[in-house]
This record gives C-alpha cells, sequence and structure tokens, in this order.
C-alpha cells in the first residue's frame, strides 16, 4: 500500500503520462497507427450505417480489446528489448504469447465487425 498523501497534482500527473504513452503509441508506432486507422474506418461505417446501440458497444468493445490489447504487446516488447537485448527463449515465449493476445482479439473483433456489417452493408445494395 502507497502511504503517500494523496495528490490531486500526482493523481493528474498520472493522466498526462498515460496521454503520453496514447501520442507514443498511436504516432510512433506502426501498429498502433494501423489499429487508429482501422477504428477510424469501424466507427464511420458504424455512423453511417446508423448502428443500434448494442451494435455500438459491440463495435467499441471490439476496438478497445485490440487497442490494449496491441498496447499492451507494445509496452511487453520493450520491456523484453532492456532486459535482453540478444536472443532469449523464454523472451521469445513471452514475446510470442503477448503476440498471441493481440491476435485473439483482432480475430473476434474481425467475426464481431463481420456479424454486424455485412448483413447491413448487404442489404444496402438491394
Ligand atoms: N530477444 C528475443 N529473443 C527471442 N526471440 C525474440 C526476441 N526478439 C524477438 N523475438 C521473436 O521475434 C518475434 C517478433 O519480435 P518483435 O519484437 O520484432 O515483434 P514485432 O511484433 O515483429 O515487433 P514490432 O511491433 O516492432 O513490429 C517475437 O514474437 C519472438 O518470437
Amino acid at each position: 500500500m502507497n502511504n503517500e498523501k494523496f495528490s490531486i497534482i500526482n493523481r493528474l500527473k498520472s493522466f498526462k503520462y498515460a496521454f503520453q504513452g496514447l501520442k507514443l503509441f498511436f504516432v510512433n508506432d506502426h501498429n498502433g497507427r494501423i489499429h487508429l486507422f482501422a477504428a477510424v474506418i469501424a466507427i464511420g461505417l458504424s455512423f453511417y450505417l446508423k448502428l443500434s446501440a448494442l451494435e455500438w458497444i459491440s463495435i467499441l468493445g471490439g476496438i478497445s480489446a485490440v487497442i490494449v490489447a496491441e498496447i499492451l504487446n507494445a509496452a511487453i516488447e520493450k520491456l523484453a528489448d532492456v532486459v535482453s537485448p540478444g536472443f532469449h527463449p523464454k523472451i521469445k515465449i513471452v514475446k510470442d504469447l503477448a503476440a498471441a493476445a493481440v491476435l485473439v482479439a483482432a480475430c473476434l473483433a474481425l467475426v464481431v465487425g463481420a456479424i454486424i456489417f455485412i448483413p447491413k452493408l448487404l442489404f444496402l445494395q438491394r
């Protein structure tokens, strides 16, 4: 437990650092930029297709799961590169597991997107 006195300034600083992390991810990280682009497309399509509240929740849930997984994956990769700059079989397992988390979230988001968008897009063309 932290015995430091509660300070609103320190809480605000934590937000500042978190936003610095977000900026690092979405501006400097290639995967982050790709995910931001995909999220913008999905949100744009959701507005265009006038999704219901439940459909919006599913799409936003999918987007956040992928972005959260990718941010944690990027953080783990950076930490692993400091801990072991050279090849290490255990670092391989750590990095592969972190990448697997992104893969699972991305596949599920893709399925959710397909279930919601495909019937609406097919219906639009008739
Ligand atoms: N230090 C290491 N020791 C062992 N295996 C590693 C190491 N670094 C990377 N690897 C292997 O290479 C794969 C890719 O690692 P890397 O850090 O390049 O991830 P990436 O997703 O390609 O990176 P980026 O996000 O920069 O594109 C890992 O999943 C792991 O199997």
